[in-house]
């Protein structure tokens, strides 16, 4: 049964490349703006479009009740997001949102995959670069076919890490996030970067062009597919406290090594944020 999943990755890749040019050509026009969670947690018409485009086209492929999906857009609107046993596709149609609103050329559509709670492939296309990332387990990862590696740095002085400023502005969160920054480019880093998405950022890992890459408050969506990226680049995945990595906890660090790791671990202010399979009252 090695080959089980191999169409449905095929497929998945297919399935991204498409919702990437309709992303693609919704930016050439006006782009209406509604909020979230708060003033600066963006959503536009074209996620929830393409997000019903990507299920639409799983569905009509795969069946529609033997597979699970956990797409971001449904879970705003109250669908459950919980990973379950069953094959689960793991959605985010427009990943950097506020990018995409912004004529920011770093967006991307991310689709992961999951058997037993375990991730089987992964797929960002970051749409305005047009470049294809793609991973399965066991069989490496992957830019526009090409095969990718994590950086070999181990000295961090020699590293780029990067981070996100999240959506959440309340002071004393915003406060924890520029300590810990403040910290890592005083060890001294060569540099701090962000690129707005969380699934271009681990990619950006994968293929070397930075050695870590660490958030809290992201979610399952943004970093399921740059999970297996990651890992098949022959990065890791680890907690913020340096435990292991919980795909629904919002929390995870991103590296080359354990070197780079865990000191990044050594500077980071953890800070509360609710686990995204929490019970739809407490969030
Ligand atoms: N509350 C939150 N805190 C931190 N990052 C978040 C977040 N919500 C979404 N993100 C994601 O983190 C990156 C930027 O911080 C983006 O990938 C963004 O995804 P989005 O564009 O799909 O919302
Ligand atoms: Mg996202």
């Amino acid at each position: 049964m090695a080959d089980q999943w191999q169409e449905a990755y095929d497929f998945a890749v297919q399935v991204a490349r498409a919702a990437g040019a309709v992303i693609r050509k919704a930016g050439e026009e006006e782009i209406k703006v509604q909020t979230k969670s708060s003033t600066v947690d963006l959503v536009t018409k074209t996620d929830e479009r393409v997000e019903k485009i990507i299920i639409g086209s799983l569905k009509e492929q795969f069946g529609e009740g033997t597979h699970c999906f956990i797409g971001e857009e449904s879970v705003s609107k109250e669908e459950p997001c919980i990973l379950t046993d069953k094959p689960t596709w793991i959605i985010d149609p427009v990943d950097g949102t506020t990018n995409f609103v912004h004529g920011f050329p770093f967006v991307a559509v991310s689709i992961a995959f999951a058997v037993n709670k375990e991730l089987e492939f992964g797929v960002v296309y970051s749409c305005m670069e047009d470049k294809m990332y793609k991973a399965r387990k066991g069989q490496g990862a992957f830019c526009d076919d090409e095969p990718i590696q994590v950086s070999d740095v181990k000295d961090i002085h020699k590293s780029i890490i990067i981070s996100e400023h999240g959506t959440d502005r309340s002071p004393e969160k915003v406060q924890k996030i520029f300590s810990t920054m403040k910290k890592i480019l005083c060890i001294p880093v060569h540099g701090l970067r962000g690129s707005g998405t969380a699934a271009t950022n681990m990619c950006l890992v994968a293929c070397g062009a930075v050695e870590a890459f660490f958030e809290i408050g992201i979610h399952c969506w943004d970093i399921a597919a740059g999970a297996v990226i990651v890992r098949e680049a022959g990065g890791l995945l680890l907690d913020v406290d340096g435990g292991p990595f919980d795909l629904m906890s919002r929390r995870m660090v991103s590296g080359n090594n354990r070197v780079i790791a865990n000191r990044i671990i050594k500077e980071i202010e953890i800070f509360d944020s609710v686990r995204d399979d929490a019970p739809i009252a407490k969030k």
